[in-house]
């Protein structure tokens, strides 16, 4: 049976990632909580023309082809047996990769043993949640133990939803060259994509999975 896919146009029989976990929903559009408050809907779809003419919309494409899930079968890898996101091709600077997608919520309707839960506006304290349900990018690791630094960051998009109105997302992108270029390169194919969770997420993890 192929799985069901939610969020977006497609039927049950569309294209899934390569190894997409089976008891994973894969979404190619955010799934909103029933007890969203109007307001936080408000603040999350905003009105096209409302923007500044100078914002930036991206589009995005489910499943992504310029990234891969890998299992992690590295020893010294802190996620060995795990997996993690990996580029399939060469990526420049501040170029956007994908959107972060999963069950959109507050904190009436929060899974607090989730490790897969981004903040997406802090005002209004919404999260997205990726822990049954979202895309590639719930795969990305974080850096540490792994690399010496990140290679991508989580940005605040727009996706113009075609229909004269736009939808907040966070973004996943690669990071900026730096002022002195050290990072011009981007990431190289085949590298594993890698962000900061920040210290926040470790002290809470740590928290809820007892670790001393
Ligand atoms: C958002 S998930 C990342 C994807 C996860 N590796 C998977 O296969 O589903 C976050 C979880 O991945 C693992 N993880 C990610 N980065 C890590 C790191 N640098 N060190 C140890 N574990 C990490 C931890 O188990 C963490 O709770």
């Amino acid at each position: 049976m192929p799985q069901k896919i939610t969020g977006g146009q497609s039927s049950s029989t569309s294209k899934l990632p390569k190894d997409w976990p089976q008891d994973i929903v894969y979404l190619r559009a955010p799934v909103y909580s029933r007890k969203l408050a109007p307001e936080s809907l408000k603040a999350l779809t905003v009105v096209k023309a409302d923007l500044p003419p100078s914002h930036q919309l991206y589009s995005t494409n489910n499943p992504t082809s310029s990234v891969k899930i890998v299992k992690i079968t590295t020893s010294s890898h802190p996620a060995n047996g795990q997996h993690g996101l990996f580029t399939n091709q060469s990526l420049l600077p501040d170029s956007f990769i994908l959107s972060y997608l999963g069950y959109v919520h507050d904190t009436t309707d929060t899974n607090e043993t989730s490790d897969y839960d981004l903040s997406l506006d802090r005002e209004f304290a919404i999260g997205v949640d990726a822990s049954s349900m979202g895309n590639e990018a719930r795969f990305i690791n974080d850096y540490r133990g792994v690399a010496g630094a990140p290679n991508a960051e989580f940005r605040d998009i727009y996706v113009d939803l075609g229909n004269g109105k736009v939808e907040k997302r966070m973004g996943v992108f690669v990071l900026s060259a730096g002022k002195s270029g050290k990072r011009a390169k981007g990431i190289p194919k085949d590298q594993e994509i890698l962000v900061s969770y920040g210290k926040g997420f470790w002290t809470e993890r740590n928290k809820t999975h007892n670790v001393e």
